[in-house]
């Protein structure tokens, strides 16, 4: 079975609260963005183990610890009958990236198994699972916009259609580590209700819709606001960090992107949602 792990895009972000174990309690728009990996599942060869083959870009760690094969075990755990599975992934999207790439692949594991082994496990247990794997993990089981709120794993509905925004995605090949990035912010309640400023015209949210990782980054990471400048100067309607970073995107509403001559070293995605 193959399928495309895609990536994700935080349309604000807003740090609220530390929790008693460590983690913080966010408030964030999840939309899924087309960027992909391919991640290929089939079951092993007779009398040989789980597996992972790596392509593409470089995945620091173990393979054996990759986000993938945890997510298969964590099922293994659970599901006695899977045999051992032999598992294919391309790496596309940039890694330390604020994309929740390792997070996709994770959560389309998960669905990849059951869909492949007939587990019948319903969307909510998929979630469940992904919840034990990372914090972001469970959006890409339904993989549609939401409101994230908790540590980024708990969902409300969000009325919010983006198709056919064009959208264009920088990396400046700047890996940030998530656990680091949330170390350098002080938690406070957002300025503007997300859910409220998203609902007024894109034009606004220059205004009106921040993360907070961005203002903590970017004094150490001036590249982070050049970024920024420039896709504005190339007509952006919308500008911001993704995640904890260092993705820098921007949305046009209307139109299109001016060409911008990027540095040869930035990976760079664009596309429409
Ligand atoms: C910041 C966000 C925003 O969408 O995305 P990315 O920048 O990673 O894409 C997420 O909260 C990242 O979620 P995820 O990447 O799954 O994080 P995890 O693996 O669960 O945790 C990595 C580390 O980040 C910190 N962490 C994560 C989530 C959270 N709500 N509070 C935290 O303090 C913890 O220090 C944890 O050890
Ligand atoms: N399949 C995977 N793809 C990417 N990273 C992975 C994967 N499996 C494990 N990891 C680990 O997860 C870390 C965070 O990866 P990623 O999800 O891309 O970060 P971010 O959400 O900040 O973009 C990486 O540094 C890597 O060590």
């Amino acid at each position: 079975m193959l399928v495309f792990p895609n990536a994700k895009l935080n349309l604000g972000l807003y740090v609220t609260q530390r929790r008693p174990d460590g983690f913080h309690s966010l408030e964030s728009v999840f939309i899924p963005l087309p960027w992909t990996d391919a991640l290929e599942m089939l079951p092993a060869a007779p009398g040989q183990p789980t597996h992972i083959t790596l392509t593409g870009h470089p995945i620091p760690g173990d393979p054996a610890t990759n986000l993938c094969v945890r997510a298969y075990e964590l099922l293994q755990a659970d599901f006695p009958q899977l045999p051992p599975a032999q598992l294919y992934l391309h790496k596309i999207v940039p890694i330390g990236a604020g994309l929740g790439g390792g997070s996709a692949d994770a959560a389309f594991a998960l669905k990849a198994a059951n869909d492949l082994f007939g587990l019948s496990l319903s969307p909510e247990a998929l979630e469940s699972y992904a919840r034990r794997l990372g914090s972001d993990c469970a959006f890409f089981i339904c993989n549609q916009p939401v409101l994230a709120v908790e540590k980024g794993d708990v969902f409300e509905e969000i009325n919010l259609n983006l198709k056919g925004t064009a959208c264009v995605v920088v990396y400046p090949n700047l890996h940030i580590s998530t656990a680091e990035a949330y170390a350098r912010i002080v938690p406070q309640p957002p300025k503007f209700p997300l859910r409220e400023a998203l609902a007024q015209p894109m034009s606004t949210w220059r205004e009106t819709v921040s993360n907070d990782f961005e203002t903590a980054l970017t004094p150490a990471h001036p590249v982070l606001a050049d970024i920024k400048n420039q896709l504005y100067d190339a007509g952006a309607t919308y500008a911001s960090l993704s995640g904890s970073g260092s993705a820098v995107y921007g949305l046009w509403e209307k139109g299109e992107p001016a060409a911008v001559a990027w540095s040869a070293e930035y990976a760079v995605w664009w596309g429409v949602l």
